[in-house]
């Protein structure tokens, strides 16, 4: 029978599970779609410029096969029904149903949201080829682009259960081309002179123009710098400067793509002077952010963070403005300030982003993987989630499969335990965002049973991180949980947690057993989609921890999810207590 520790409140006995309603059985998962291999069709060109139509219009009504969340829509009943409700999406339920406990994927997914997928149809696609996070990026796109995008995929949570987390990005102060007049890309030949200019031109531009945003360019920049596009992808020599118009010379040729991110060296190392001083929220970044929490997303990455200073005050808003709830804030490590201030960065937000693709332009770009390292082994310790990011996948924005490199690096990243991967991207304007995904579930599921059969339970030093005492019997708990887990060998942890602290240190442990995460708040459930090895449910539940377990008991043996005999141990948040028992 369960054998329970208390580590504070008093033993209440485990009596025999009561039969209470579950929700409805659950329907078969026909509707989701096998994903065939598409016929190799793309010649090995490097052109990324086929955009892929938006089909934002052409939402299919809602199918019944996959509509599984039982939060009570028209029986009448509403209370009834969310007492008795638990949220878990379709595809989840199938793994747990289908393939059991281990099977489950540990690594969370982030798609980058574009032209290539902002239609009701391809985001439901990801989301059901296991799409954990939405993100868009307020460098591209208009408000009304962004928010049909967050609708519609509030709309696929509210109908089909998931719960996926909406991303925004901002843009940042960073120095990057205008739109290129409205043409897909420009192709810079070895020896041809482009004029880069923060002159605003009318389209369609001169011929070989460039329009840059910041108006400091022609001042800061000085005959015999280096230019480079795209932290390197296309490289230019500035060899004239005349007013506004800085005259260079194309020394790497390459494709120039709208609002690439441009950056300049001088003797070797980046020039960051004047640049340096600007914010890093810009005027436009606080428009975009009032717009996001006018829409509810659940985390905003701050692009170029330099200090620890930026995220207090970007919190403190939110704070200010959104009193029900909360937003997340996500610091992206790329550029050097934010290396040199990692520490305090990190300590100071909710997550971080190892953003490799402005961080490999601003250092060279073998010292990116141990910085990455470096990133994903504080945020572990500090309990942050990590998101690697950029060029995962880079070939599959054409290509239907990754370079064995490519391939190479993902599994180092899910070795690493970074709590989510991300495709940009591949996503976003690639020809096969769904393969993109299928790639990094695949690889992350495959590193992840590796890392469980080699045992390689490693022993990263956990350094305690609470200060009040409550807090430090939560983390002491779950360390300890996490260590039973796997001597014991349980199928899985439950965490009963309010606001999803006491999931995050679990998972933070990085256990060989999935964790049940449950909570009674939909944004709680939709933030803990971060992070590592966090299945969240969303379930109302009491301070009665045994009515608790008894009811999720009977609500996932309904639906398949748990069998009897399954080895759980139990958490919770508001009862600090640690239960080990078989499923009644
Ligand atoms: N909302 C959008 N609208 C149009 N294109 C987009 C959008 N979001 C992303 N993209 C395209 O996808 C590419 C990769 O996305 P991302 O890595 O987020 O941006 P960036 O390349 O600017 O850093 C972008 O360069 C852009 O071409
Ligand atoms: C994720 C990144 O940021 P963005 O795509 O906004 O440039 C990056 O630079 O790697
Ligand atoms: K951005
Ligand atoms: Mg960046």
């Amino acid at each position: 029978m369960a054998q329970t520790v208390y580590l504070l409140a008093p033993p209440t006995p485990l009596r025999s599970v009561s039969k209470l309603p579950a929700s409805s059985p659950s329907p078969s998962i026909a509707g989701i779609r096998p994903r065939s291999l598409l016929p190799h069709s793309s010649p090995r060109l490097r052109h990324r410029l086929r955009f892929h139509a938006c089909r934002a219009s052409a939402a299919p009504p809602p199918s019944p096969d996959l509509g599984l969340l039982v939060s009570d829509n028209g029986s009448g009943n509403v209370a009834a029904a969310a007492a008795a409700a638990i949220d878990v999406d379709a595809v989840t339920e199938a793994e747990l149903k289908e393939n059991g406990f281990r099977s489950t994927r540990r690594t969370k997914l982030v798609c980058t949201i574009g032209p290539a997928t902002c239609g009701a149809e391809q985001l439901e696609a990801l989301a059901v080829g296991g799409m954990n996070v939405a993100r868009v990026n307020m460098c591209h796109g208009t408000h009304e682009w962004h928010r049909q995008v967050i609708r519609q995929v509030r709309r696929l949570n509210e109908e089909k259960g998931f719960a996926v987390a909406v991303m925004m990005d901002t843009e940042g102060s960073e120095i990057h081309m205008g739109d290129l007049g409205g043409a897909a890309s420009a192709k810079a030949e070895d020896g041809e002179i482009w004029t880069f200019s923060v002159r605003s031109f009318n389209s369609p531009l001169p011929e070989r123009t460039i329009h840059v945003n910041y108006d400091g360019f022609a001042e800061d920049v000085k005959v015999g710098d280096e230019l480079l596009v795209d932290g390197g992808m296309v490289r230019f020599e500035v060899i004239e400067k005349i007013g506004p118009d800085v005259k260079c010379r194309c020394t790497d040729p390459g494709l120039l793509l709208p609002r690439a991110n441009l950056t300049f060296w001088r003797d070797g190392s980046l020039v960051r002077e004047r640049n340096a001083m600007l914010p890093t929220i810009s005027s436009k970044d606080w428009l975009d952010i009032d717009f996001g929490i006018a829409e509810g997303v659940d985390f905003i990455a701050v692009s170029f963070v330099k200090s620890a200073e930026v995220i207090n005050h970007l919190k403190s808003y939110i704070a200010a403005r959104c009193r029900d709830r909360e937003i997340a804030v996500v610091a992206k490590i790329e550029s050097i300030d934010s290396l040199k201030n990692l520490e305090e960065i990190i300590r100071a937000s909710d997550g971080a982003m190892v953003a490799r693709g402005d961080l490999g332009a601003q250092i060279p770009l073998e010292q990116v993987p141990s910085a990455q390292q470096k990133i994903v082994k504080l945020c572990r310790q500090l309990n942050k989630p990590v998101i690697v990011a950029s060029q995962l996948l880079d070939s599959m924005i054409e290509y239907p499969t990754p370079t064995r490199a490519e391939v190479a690096d993902v599994s180092e990243a899910v070795r690493q335990r970074a709590d989510a991967l991300m495709l940009s991207g591949e996503s976003a304007m690639g020809q096969y965002p769904e393969k993109a995904l299928i790639v990094l579930r695949s690889v992350s599921l495959r590193i992840e049973r590796w890392w469980r059969e080699e045992k390689r339970h490693e022993g990263m030093e956990l350094p305690d991180i609470t200060s009040s005492f409550s807090d430090k019997i939560s983390e002491e708990i779950c360390n300890s949980a996490a260590k039973m887990a796997n001597i014991l060998g349980v199928d899985a942890v439950f965490v009963y947690t309010k606001t999803g602290h006491m999931a995050s240190l679990l998972s933070r442990c990085r256990p060989d057993c999935p964790i049940f995460a449950f909570t009674s708040s939909t944004s709680v459930r939709r933030r803990l989609n971060l992070q590592w090895g966090l299945i969240p449910f969303r379930l109302s539940f009491s301070d009665d921890m045994e009515s608790n377990l008894n009811r999720t008991f009977s609500l996932l043996k309904a639906r398949g999810m748990i069998q009897s005999g399954d080895l759980v141990i139990a958490l919770s948040d508001m009862l600090q207590s640690i239960q080990v028992m078989h499923v009644p």
